[in-house]
């Protein structure tokens, strides 16, 4: 019999006697997981709207317009941490600062990825910097990189590029103020370019702004449309050939897929060639080719740190310019509706700064009203007000409530910084919330700055350079301009109605002002600053 036993099975020569004692566990050690699974299992998802096919239309039909009032609705009727399921995924909403805390920061080792979503994959997207996944190897790289570049004292130098390019913007304001939207979105494409590539942004129609700017359009429809493509909720469709019917978003993919290849090449290879020429601007990309060059001066530049470096710097245009541009849009809305607001912020400009020169940024911290009402605005109109969603790479349990793994979660940063026991009355725009000398009975509010840019290991590495652009284009505006009500044929005032629009990133949607000059000699000082 052993012989039979022997060609039945390769084991049954076995006696327990050879088999290693770890072996032996395995059999009950699996027993324990399985039942620690499904105790897990049986714990109760976050509370909040049940029945998928029914949310996943709402959703779907909520995410064209304030999803995160509605979010903010919910956590009034569930509590602060909601879950309901959108196209077979899990989606948790973190509705307080606490439970933001508690998960994305205290948390953060298991909370800091993004939702697989195969259509990024499919247009070539996943490997930018806010959407690699946390388990990619590359991931701790990018992070490096971008903390290198855009932090502490190596920011800095890039205040003169930027300094420059608000002078460029205030003369762009003085020539035809109407069109201060599109001004103050070139001034962002402007700094983004010279900081990443050391390029210089040469007029309005200039190549890689049109390049970028109609990789911009593709990300964004793209965004707009994600809970539409079903293929992320059945990635097996990504194998349907493009004349199948149903597999329209094919083409919508393999254009896309064009368009982010050129973007993420083309500007890269320019800065290579200028830093390989001598005479590059200390930009993010030819200060990283340095520090590469200086580590290892005979290796060839491999080709894989070259993807990298490739998708960390092709990932800060899209990150860094509707960000902003929501933030400075928002500032000029809320100074022409509130004038008063806006003439003690000028006065304390005109005490710090005077009228010879413009702002610099060791002047912010002369200048708390100023800060205060750009903390205002943030607070006010997050661009982000979902920051970007965050996944979980594994099964967890939060004060009693399941949290599936692969869930996707979403902080709600509108909520936080409309929470009215944080911040009183939300919806009134007033700066003095963060100032203290202000009223000294009340404590200051918390900075916003701690929820708008993020959280955990995936907070934004941008927020120094963002902050510092931002005071520097509203400190200036602030001292030159007056911003204004426009006024009808009748001569009445027009006042802009307060709306936010958007997907990922919202800013206000249209509306008109007058911006004119504060004191004769407007012109003169940029000249004099440049
Ligand atoms: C007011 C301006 C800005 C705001 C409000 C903002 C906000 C955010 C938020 C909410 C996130 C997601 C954080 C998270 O998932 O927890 C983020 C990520 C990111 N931001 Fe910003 N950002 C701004 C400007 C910038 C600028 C100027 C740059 C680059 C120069 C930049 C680069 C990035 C990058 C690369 C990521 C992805 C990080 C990652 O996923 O690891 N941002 N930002």
């Amino acid at each position: 019999m052993p012989g039979v036993l022997n060609v039945l099975s390769p084991f049954s020569s076995l006696s327990t006697k050879n088999v290693p004692y770890y072996l032996l566990l395995v059999g009950p050690l699996s027993f324990a997981l399985i039942l620690a699974w499904r105790r897990m299992r049986s714990i109760p998802l976050p509370p909040g709207p049940r029945g998928s096919i029914l949310l996943g239309a709402k959703s779907v039909l909520a995410s064209r317009k304030n999803i995160w009032r509605q979010y903010a609705q919910w956590a009034i009727e569930y509590g602060p941490i909601i879950s309901f399921k959108s196209n077979r995924l899990t989606v948790i909403v973190l509705n307080s600062a606490e439970t933001i805390h508690d998960l994305l920061e205290a948390r953060c080792k298991i909370y800091s990825d993004r939702p697989g979503t195969p259509i990024f994959e499919l247009t070539g997207q996943s490997m930018n910097s806010g959407r690699i996944s946390s388990q990619h190897p590359h991931f701790p790289i990018h992070r490096r990189i971008a903390h290198e570049e855009l932090s502490g004292r190596r920011m800095h130098r890039h205040l003169p590029s930027i300094e420059e390019n608000v002078r460029i913007l205030l003369r762009n304001l003085l020539l035809e103020p109407r069109k201060f939207r599109n001004h103050l979105h070139v001034c962002q494409g402007s700094i983004i370019m010279k900081t990443v590539y050391g390029y210089t942004i040469s007029s309005e129609n200039d190549y890689f702004v049109d390049l970028i700017e109609g990789y911009h359009e593709v990300v964004n429809k793209t965004e707009q449309k994600i809970g539409l493509y079903w293929v992320n909720s059945y990635p097996i469709l990504k194998y349907l050939p493009r004349w199948m019917p149903g597999a329209g978003f094919q083409t919508v993919v393999a254009k896309s897929k064009a368009k982010v290849d050129e973007v993420m090449s083309l500007p890269f290879e320019w800065a290579k060639s200028e830093y390989a020429s001598g005479n590059a601007y200390d930009s993010f990309v030819s200060s990283q080719l340095s520090r590469r060059e200086a580590a290892a001066p005979m290796a060839r530049s491999s080709t894989e740190d070259d993807h990298i470096l490739k998708n960390v710097s092709g990932s800060m245009y899209i990150a860094g310019v509707d960000t902003v541009g929501s933030v400075m849009t928002t500032f000029v809305l809320m100074m022409t509706l509130n004038p008063q607001i806006q003439k003690i912020g000028q006065e304390e400009l005109d005490r710090v700064v005077g009228r010879n020169r413009l702002p610099h940024i060791t002047d912010r911290e002369q200048s708390p009203f100023a800060d205060a009402i750009l903390k205002e605005v943030i607070r006010f109109n997050p661009p982000g007000p979902l920051a970007l969603p965050h996944s979980v790479t594994q099964d967890d349990v939060y004060q009693g409530m399941f949290i599936p793994k692969g869930s996707r979660v979403v902080p709600n940063v509108w909520a936080v910084t409309h929470d009215d026991s944080v911040y009183p009355d939300p919806m009134k725009f007033d700066p003095t919330r963060s100032l203290s000398s202000f009223n000294s009975k009340t404590i200051p509010q918390p900075n916003p700055s701690k929820f708008v840019f993020g959280f955990g290991r995936r907070r934004c590495p941008g927020y120094e350079l963002a902050e510092a652009a931002i005071f520097l284009q509203a400190a200036s505006i602030l001292l030159a301009f007056n911003i204004a009500k426009d006024l009808d044929a009748e001569k009445r005032e027009v006042t802009p109605v307060v709306e936010f629009t958007g997907n990922f990133v919202v800013a206000p949607t249209d509306f008109v002002c007058r911006i004119e000059p504060r004191f004769e000699g407007v012109l003169e000082l940029l000249e004099g600053s440049a």
